[in-house]
């Protein structure tokens, strides 16, 4: 008889600050939303600040080839002001992106019923970045001269290749293809960045060409900002550079009911490394210890790892239950455990 239980083996990479926290809650409705006959298995990665203090390493290549044994990876956040600025975000986070060719950075924005929004009424937010997570102005190419001196030059070059360009563009049209309104957005500047500007559109029109379908529109990424707060409801599907895309999503993330809301997938799409899942939002120094980070933006990232490794009914089931939790709030205050527990009980439900 084969063995016909199904197991999830996921690597859990707290990190830093209210990672720590809101990782905690985002495992708790894990744990419950699973139905008695998958096997879950999760392993704790001691990797972030704490680790860096301790022996100075970021992510050593031992934990990188252990990581690659998981089915996928959820992290909290990393980043602590007592690390030099750049070692973690470059040595740990960028790294694992570019190692696991997590070249489509997906971050969906929804506004849910009765949600608040800085926006006057209730627009109609439904629409997801797809950020380029590979290249881009991240990669780490550029350097400074006569450093620390008044005379200091520095760079900080984009990079971009038809074949990272390409694949990313594609995937952002396969997912407009297989959405309602298949409408495609590209983000750029290339009215200044011409190099880069236009090898994004010349890409995005002639992988267009196979996408009858789709509509397609572009913004420079200043006019973008602007229409993300005032008619939001036009965007379907955008797809972006990393830098842009980075800062898009912190914009979509207040706009439609704030940054303790936004998730991501890092994703791989084709499979030859674990995709990871974090939420939008960083290690938030200012609040980490006091309870008041928000869990719902990892819970609904732990949503997108389960869809993304096929467990569609239990993903549903936390976005319904972020669904109805986010209704009933009164604006009462409520500590990162309390609402990981009352997502807990509405997955259970
Ligand atoms: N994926 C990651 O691990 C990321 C790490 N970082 C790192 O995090 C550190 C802090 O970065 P910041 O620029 O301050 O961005 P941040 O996202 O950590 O915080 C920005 C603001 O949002 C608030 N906030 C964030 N998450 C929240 C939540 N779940 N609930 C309620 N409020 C929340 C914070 O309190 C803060 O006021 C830095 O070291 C940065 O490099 C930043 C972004 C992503
Ligand atoms: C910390 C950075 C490396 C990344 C970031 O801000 C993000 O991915 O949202
Ligand atoms: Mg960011």
């Amino acid at each position: 008889m084969p063995d016909m239980s199904r197991s999830l083996n996921i690597a859990v990479i707290p990190g830093d600050g209210i990672g720590r926290e809101v990782v905690a809650q985002g495992l708790k409705v894990l744990s419950t939303v699973l139905p008695q006959d998958v096997k879950l298995e999760t392993k704790e990665y001691d990797l972030g600040a704490q680790r860096w203090h301790r022996t100075g390493e970021t992510l050593p290549d031992a934990e990188l080839e252990a990581l690659k044994g998981h089915d996928a990876i959820l992290l909290g956040a990393i980043g602590d002001p007592s690390v030099p600025s750049g070692v973690l975000e470059r040595g740990l986070l960028l790294k694992l992106r570019f190692a696991f060719d997590h070249y489509v950075n997906l971050r969906p924005s929804k506004l849910f019923p009765n949600t608040s929004t800085p926006l006057a009424g209730q627009p109609e937010i439904d629409f997801v970045v797809v950020r380029e997570g590979t290249e881009g102005p991240y990669t780490g190419n550029g350097g400074s001269l006569r450093t620390g001196t008044p005379a200091e030059v520095a760079t900080e070059v984009s990079l971009n290749t038809a074949y990272g360009v390409e694949r990313v563009v594609r995937d952002a049209y396969e997912r407009a293809n297989s959405r309602p309104r298949k409408k495609l957005t590209l983000v750029h500047k290339n009215n200044v960045l011409v190099y880069a500007g236009h090898l994004w559109k010349n890409v995005f029109d002639a992988v267009g060409q196979e996408y009858p379908e789709v509509t397609t529109d572009y913004l420079h990424v200043d006019a973008a900002t602007i229409f993300f707060v005032t008619q939001p409801e036009r965007f379907d599907v955008i797809v972006t550079d990393n830098l842009f895309g980075d800062i898009l999503t912190d914009l979509a993330a207040a706009v439609s009911g704030g940054i303790g809301l936004a998730a991501s997938g890092n994703i791989n799409p084709t499979g030859a490394f674990p995709s990871m899942f974090e939420p939008v939002h960083g290690s938030a120094p200012d609040i980490a210890g006091t309870g008041k980070a928000d869990p719902t933006a990892t819970v609904l990232s732990v949503a997108l790892l389960l869809r993304h490794l096929g467990f569609e009914p239990e993903a549903v089931r936390i976005e319904e239950a972020v669904s109805a939790d986010l209704a009933e709030r009164d604006g009462s205050f409520r500590t990162t455990d309390e609402i990981g527990d009352a997502l807990s009980v509405r997955v259970a439900s």
